[in-house]
């Protein structure tokens, strides 16, 4: 025989109360959102029914209750039993399970938060339907009574009145009863009061604030807008976008932050759906890349998750995500086109985003050449104009190695680009493929070697006895010493390491620590290339340089060229190995002893 599952709502509500809401506060957003939705079933039969919505706080009702009325179609006996009665019974769903677009409501489990503050909820209501007036009352263990009273209540419609649990008295009282009213349902389409101490005061506004007014221009809507964002958001909005897309039934506003937006940060926009606030942090709005915006919307096509805290990832979503982001795009391009002084600011302020769609949009993309700062050798400036003068853009994937060679680029008259930061080198590639392989191609540090000066045969010959010792104190650290005639003349020495060597270096470290098996894949791979894994290009512009040839204390020498190569590992922010630092420790030691002298 089949059976009917039983339902523990102690444990139901314990479920609700610590893993689907994230406070105790929803209860009043579900009870007016039952009471809207109410109002609407009402007045889809009947347009002419009254649309009214009060709440009286316990201040008001006096017997430790809070209570709420509305003017909506009511229940009758059966109704209590099959929709209040029961959990996931909902009047708001049609013959196919489907949602009913008209309401709020869909899960039929909302009125089970209000047993997150109350240990008893009982309802009066009177049937539009003509049935005789009924009472319900439910108590936080699972059990109701019904009682059909036709003098119960003479009004179509429904009072909800609940008993606070001992520790929850502060839910019913009236500041935070106006005050969760106000931020739930300052947007609904039914009138919203909320009485206390000293009278009634009507929560919801005439109209969205987002809306432009009749007698409003662009101008003064713009900076009705940012004023809103000022108030609401807490922010001066460097721009302010209004929204519109009739297919979803969307409107709003977005709101670029100023300068100082942190990429890392979670995008918070402000979402009511069919007029009801779903949260002041909802996220997955707006693309990744638009990080720098925050959006408010009102929305009847989204659906939210059940807890109604946040926004549920169907397609619809994915298309309105896409759809926003589109605007967004349109707007920052027509801003380069009617203030590009101002687009130019607003490009340098968030170009990780930017930089970060530009890589699949190609207006875009020629948005971020045109604006987008970079670090180069000839200061720091937009593609656009760093390509003016060099008909290649020769960049380095890599910060460090950016800073290294740059002097040396810069003082050669090279033009090196860094393009070391996220995104840079696959904008650069991006660049090439539309532009052609030589707009951009990176530099091997081994190429800038090729552009340095050679140093004549008089001072090659000077330095042969400090180049042999280098070589030999240089062989332990897999670097060999090279000689060239190259400026800043204040630079003595640089390290390079090319992609190939940089390998085997790493290979050669992770060697010294492997077991037995790897040391001798490790190994194969070490010896597989020739040649140190990196160079050390002495510059013998350099006064010290020069002086090295001169040293005849050989020890005095060798710790000379260690201090030096130190000195280049520094210069490249590459990290330090244990053998560096040891190389440091030492040779500073020994050259401060020296120093210092008997
Ligand atoms: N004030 C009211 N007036 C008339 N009917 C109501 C009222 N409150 C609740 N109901 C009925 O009780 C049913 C269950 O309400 P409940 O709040 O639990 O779920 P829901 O509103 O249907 O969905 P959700 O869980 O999404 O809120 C509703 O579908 C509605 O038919």
């Amino acid at each position: 025989m089949a059976q009917t599952f039983g339902v523990n709502l102690r444990g139901v509500i314990d479920l609700l109360s610590h893993h689907l809401y994230s406070s105790p506060r929803v209860y009043l957003r579900e009870l007016l959102q039952n009471a809207v939705d109410a109002v609407t079933a009402r007045r889809l039969a009947d347009p002419s029914a009254p649309g009214r919505i009060l709440i009286e706080s316990t201040e008001r009702t006096g017997n430790g209750t809070l209570r709420i009325t509305d003017t909506g179609i009511g229940l009758d006996e059966s109704e209590v039993h099959s929709l209040l009665s029961t959990l996931g019974g909902t009047s708001k769903r049609d013959e196919l399970g489907f949602a009913r677009q008209d309401f709020l409501g869909q899960f039929g489990v909302g009125l089970l938060s209000c047993f997150l503050v109350a240990d008893e909820v009982r309802l009066v209501s009177r049937s539009a339907n003509g049935s005789p007036a009924v009472r319900w009352v439910a108590h936080g263990d699972g059990t109701y009574e019904v009682e059909v009273d036709d003098t119960a209540r003479a009004e179509v419609g429904t009072t909800v009145e609940l008993v606070p649990r001992r520790d929850c008295d502060h839910w019913a009282e009236y500041d935070t009863v106006a005050m969760l009213a106000a931020e739930f349902g300052s947007l609904l389409p039914v009138e919203v009061r909320v009485a206390g101490p000293n009278g009634q005061v009507l929560v919801t506004e005439d109209e969205l604030p987002w809306t432009r007014r009749k007698d409003e221009s662009v101008a003064q809507h713009h900076e009705r807008l940012a004023e809103y964002c000022r108030e609401t958001m807490g922010f001066e909005p460097f721009d302010v976008v209004p929204l519109e897309f009739g297919a979803v039934g969307l409107t709003g506003a977005a709101f670029v932050l100023p300068a100082g937006a942190n990429p890392g940060t979670r995008q918070a926009h402000r979402v009511y759906l069919k007029r009801m606030l779903v949260g002041t942090s909802i996220e997955g709005l707006l693309p990744d890349w638009a990080y720098f915006v925050r959006c408010v919307v009102d929305t009847s096509a989204l659906r939210p998750t059940a807890s109604r805290e946040s926004l549920y990832e169907d397609e619809t979503l994915l298309a309105v995500r896409d759809a926003l982001g589109t605007r967004l795009r349109d707007w920052l391009l027509r801003l380069d086109a009617t203030e590009p002084e101002r687009a130019g600011a607003m490009l340098a302020a968030h170009q990780l985003g930017i930089k970060s769609v530009a890589l699949i949009d190609d207006e875009l993309l020629r948005l971020a050449e045109r604006w987008v700062p970079f670090e180069t050798t000839r200061g720091t400036m937009p593609l656009r104009q760093f390509r003016r003068g060099h008909a290649t853009v020769l960049y380095t994937p890599d910060v460090d190695e950016f800073r290294q060679l740059a002097p040396v680029a810069r003082a050669q008259g090279i033009g090196l680009v860094n393009a070391g930061y996220a995104y840079d080198t696959e904008l650069l590639k991006r660049l090439a493929t539309l532009d052609g392989a030589n707009t951009a191609r990176r530099v091997e540090p081994s190429e800038l070697l090729a552009a340095l000066g050679r140093p004549s045969a008089q001072v090659a010959a000077a330095m042969k006895r400090t180049m042999s010792v280098a070589a030999k104190v240089l062989d332990s650290h897999d670097c060999e010493p090279m000689l060239r005639d190259f400026d800043p003349v204040s630079l003595p020495a640089l390290l390079v390491a090319d992609a190939g060597g940089a390998r085997r270096r790493d290979a050669a470290d992770a060697r010294e620590t492997a077991d037995p098996l790897w040391q001798d894949l490790l190994g194969r791979l070490v010896d597989a290339d020739s040649g140190a894994a990196q160079q050390l290009v002495l510059n013998t512009r350099n006064p010290l340089v020069a002086r090295l040839a001169g040293i005849d204390d050989p020890t005095l020498l060798e710790t000379a060229v260690l201090a030096l190569y130190v000195h280049a590992v520094l210069q490249s922010h590459r990290p330090l190995r244990p053998k560096d630092t040891a190389t440091l420790n030492g040779s500073f030691l020994d050259l401060l002893d020296r120093a210092i002298g008997d």
